[in-house]
């Protein structure tokens, strides 16, 4: 996976484990409650080190996360998601709220689609974490690109 993610210029976070991400020089490493503490994730890492945190729907877990040493943070769920169906859901107003707060980059997450991503770019989350989105879908690269194609459009301005 690291060789393939480096080959295509992707970079690649490993989940929960930050012992394994410095085994196999991973870019990084994201961490959920009860993953560790970010500032030992950031001791362990090194500077360069992309950390993410889940925040689920709290604010004070993403201010804390960023005095911790997080490289971005990561909010939901959003939409239902049969991923992870017991994932406690997030606000939207959240995102909006975030922004005004903290300075890292926002990651939204859950059920998320390239047909109802639109209103969380649109308020304020700077990446989406999806899986069924893209791994249910027919064609995965296709489906990829309407992701990624949803960051390139201009957005109606939203109050
Ligand atoms: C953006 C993002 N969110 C969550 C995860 C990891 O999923 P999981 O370990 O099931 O959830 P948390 O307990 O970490 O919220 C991820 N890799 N990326
Ligand atoms: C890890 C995680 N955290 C909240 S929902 C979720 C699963 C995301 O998967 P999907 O995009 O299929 O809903």
């Amino acid at each position: 996976m690291r060789g393939l993610c480096a080959r295509h210029g992707c970079r690649f976070i490993v989940n929960d484990d930050v012992e394994l991400a410095i085994a196999i020089e991973a870019d990084g490493v994201h961490l959920g409650r009860g993953d560790g503490s970010v500032r030992r994730a950031r001791e362990r890492l090194g500077e360069r080190a992309i950390i993410g945190v889940s925040c689920s729907g709290s604010i004070e877990r993403a201010v804390e996360a960023q005095a911790e040493g997080a490289s971005y943070v990561a909010f939901g769920r959003f939409y239902p998601s049969s991923t992870k169906p017991d994932a406690p859901p997030a606000q939207i107003e959240t995102l909006r709220q975030v922004r005004g707060l903290i300075g890292l980059p926002v990651c939204a997450i859950g059920g998320i689609t390239a047909d109802n991503a639109a209103p969380l770019i649109e308020a304020g989350a700077d990446m989406i974490a999806a899986v069924e989105g893209i791994f249910g879908a027919a064609d995965i690269r296709a489906e990829a690109a309407r992701y990624a194609a949803l960051f390139h459009r201009p957005f109606s301005a939203v109050p």
